[in-house]
């Protein structure tokens, strides 16, 4: 039976879907364990204690038979007197060293999981926060994050349980058969003809019935949803009077629930009429046998004898039971280690593990220039999305890119921050091509304040600092105030330190955005990517924003991805794309000049809408 867990990785899911076991995937999984090596002497160690303790554990029981026969005045073994006294001495000293001799297995083996499995975890999720964007896109957040923690619980409980189970359990099932048949060769016999029939039994039986409450649960998951989607809805349900209709919906599903519970009810209780007769009957009929044999004496066996064999059948039994199970679960992690390593084995973005390797080397003035870029996403490499795309800005030049939906505009900027790489021509810093940077360099000189804010569950602090680590309290609230966010934060009872996030204060999309801002402001980049928000905020929060961007813009090139043509009148330049291509660029005055234009188009439209 396998034991408790001993480590602090959640449950691992029941579903992981397991790995064939064979030479490939065990030389897969065996890279793993070089995360074992700095810590193998106590890997070893653990090992070494477990095997003595199997084997202590083993030998324990010949105890009991030799208290009895003791008892009886037998003496069981020459080392042994027939004292119960001395036994009992014997029997504590032998506990003694199996409880010392477990306390370090159980600590050592744990100790070396956790600290492995800590720098795997690290590992995996610094290599999965290093992967180019490309991997991003065609992979589900939910996927990867399975990964860190169903996966890798997986493989922590396979070394500090599985493993060690596994060990203990062919231990005692060689250790416990040889000694049976010592005890009594005919009794074995008997026992190992039908002990391994009804475990395979019992173990398909078990699946059979595991399947079906698994149907149950499913079914019930899925009338808890509508339960989930009504309550969200509820406004919907009562407009529509739909009351009646999602009770009779629901009704359906539990019914359908009941039906499977009451059909796994009764292979259920077959199970348990199975269990009884069959393997209670079999041990009866063992314990009947012995106890003829102990009955004829010379020729049988001794009480002391019957007690054993009944408690090793026993721990073979459980041995037996165990196995299939264990191995379902080094399966699983196999599985597991694969997938982990496939991570692993991705290559990563150039970015070091350590901050301090990260800090700009090379300069950038904020000159910027794309010239003939042709790009396509590696997901879609069937459709060019930039085409021949060629511009420049000049060091603190503002200049704006305006377009239709999905033109490419956050293409552009994607590139800038190197996410992606044009197919063909180049992106110039200080005419100097990108490939020439470190790509920290670039990504340390670009901030770009995009479209939906994303804060992290924090203080308001701590997510302004965002940008600069290890900025001082007087560097965040001058960031602050000169975003136009000062005055909403301190008017919060918490101020600086209110929590946002999930658990913390929602703040509105225009103070989202100013975050942001201080944010950008405290990055001090040399170039700034503004991604403007569609949703309209409302004007006095749309002014404060406004504002403060201005503040932000002073004195840095400014790509400005612009959907509301209104906010970039004072642009140095606007570049106009449409499908890729460049079609128009020039100032305000000369693009709406332009009687057949896009950007006068687009203009006006926006002009009649509003
Ligand atoms: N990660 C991606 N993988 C594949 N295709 C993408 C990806 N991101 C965007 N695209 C495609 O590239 C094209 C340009 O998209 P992009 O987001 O740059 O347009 P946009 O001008 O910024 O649009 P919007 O104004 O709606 O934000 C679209 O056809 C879009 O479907």
């Amino acid at each position: 039976m396998a034991r408790g867990r001993l480590n602090s990785g959640s449950k691992a899911e029941a579903e992981l879907p397991k790995a064939k076991l064979n030479k490939q995937s065990l030389r897969n999984v065996s890279k793993l364990l070089s995360y074992i090596k700095p810590y193998r002497l106590k890997f070893i160690g653990g090992l070494v204690f477990l095997v003595i303790s199997s084997l202590v554990g083993l030998a324990f029981p010949g105890f009991f038979g030799a208290l009895i026969d003791a008892s009886q005045g037998v003496k069981r073994y020459g080392f042994v007197p027939a004292d119960l006294k001395k036994i009992g001495e014997v029997a504590i000293v032998v506990l003694f060293f199996q409880g010392f001799v477990s306390y370090f297995r159980i600590t050592w083996f744990v100790q070396v999981a956790e600290k492995s499995l800590a720098a795997i975890r690290r590992d995996t999720y610094f290599r999965l926060i290093t992967l180019p964007m490309n991997f991003f896109a065609n992979r589900r957040v939910g996927e990867l994050n399975s990964r860190i923690s169903a996966d890798l619980s997986q493989i922590q409980e396979t070394l500090t349980t599985t493993l060690a189970e596994v060990i203990r359990q062919v231990i005692i099932l060689i250790g416990g058969i040889t000694l049976l048949v010592i005890i009594s060769w005919k009794l074995t016999i008997a026992l190992l003809v039908i002990l391994p029939v009804l475990i395979v039994f019992a173990i398909v039986f078990g699946k059979f019935i595991r399947k079906l409450s698994r149907e149950a649960q499913d079914q019930l998951a899925e009338s808890n949803t509508i339960v989930e989607e009504t309550l969200q809805g509820i406004a919907n349900v009562k407009a529509f009077v739909n009351e009646a209709f999602e009770a009779g919906r629901y009704d359906k599903t539990l019914q359908r629930v009941v039906n499977i519970a009451v059909r796994g009810a009764k292979f259920r209780g077959m199970f348990g009429a199975f269990i009884v007769f069959c393997l209670f009957g079999t041990i009866f009929c063992e314990i009947w046998y012995g106890s003829y044999l102990v009955s004829i004496h010379d020729k049988g066996m001794t009480f002391g004898q019957l007690t054993n064999f009944i408690v090793y059948a026993a721990f073979i039994s459980a041995a037996m039971g165990s196995l299939p199970d264990l191995y379902a679960n080094i399966q699983k992690a196999v599985g597991a280690s694969e997938r982990v390593l496939e991570i692993l084995h991705e290559q990563g973005e150039d970015v070091s593990i350590n901050a301090e390797d990260n800090v700009t080397k090379k300069q950038i003035n904020g000159n910027l220039e794309f010239s003939n870029v042709e790009f396509a996403y590696p997901s879609r490499s069937e459709i060019t999305v930039l085409k021949n795309v060629s511009f420049s800005a000049d060091a603190g030049q503002k200049v704006a890119i305006v377009g239709p939906s999905g033109s490419g505009k956050s293409t552009m900027a994607a590139l800038i921050l190197q996410f992606y790489h044009p197919q063909s021509g180049s992106i110039k810093f200080d005419g100097v091509d990108a490939d020439h940077y470190a790509l920290t360099d670039i990504r340390n000189q670009v901030a770009i304040v995009p479209q939906d804010v994303l804060l992290f569950g924090g203080t308001i602090a701590e997510n302004i600092a965002y940008g600069k680590l290890g900025a001082t309290r007087e560097e965040i609230i001058t960031a602050a105030k000169k975003a136009n966010a000062d005055n909403f934060i301190s008017g919060f009872p918490e101020g600086y330190e209110t929590l946002v996030g999930e658990r913390g204060v929602k703040l509105s999309g225009g103070q989202r955005q100013r975050i942001a801002i201080a944010r950008a402001l405290l990055k001090n980049p040399a170039i700034l990517i503004l991604d403007e928000a569609t949703s309209s905020l409302d004007s006095e929060s749309e002014r404060l924003v406004q504002e403060a961007l201005e503040v932000l813009m002073k004195g840095r090139t400014s790509i400005i991805i612009a959907h509301r043509l209104s906010t970039i009148r004072e642009a140095d330049k606007i570049i106009v794309l449409e499908k890729g291509n460049i079609v128009e660029s020039g100032n305000h005055q000369e693009l709406i000049a332009n009687e057949q234009g896009l950007y006068r188009y687009l203009s006006q439209l926006q002009f009649e809408n509003a």
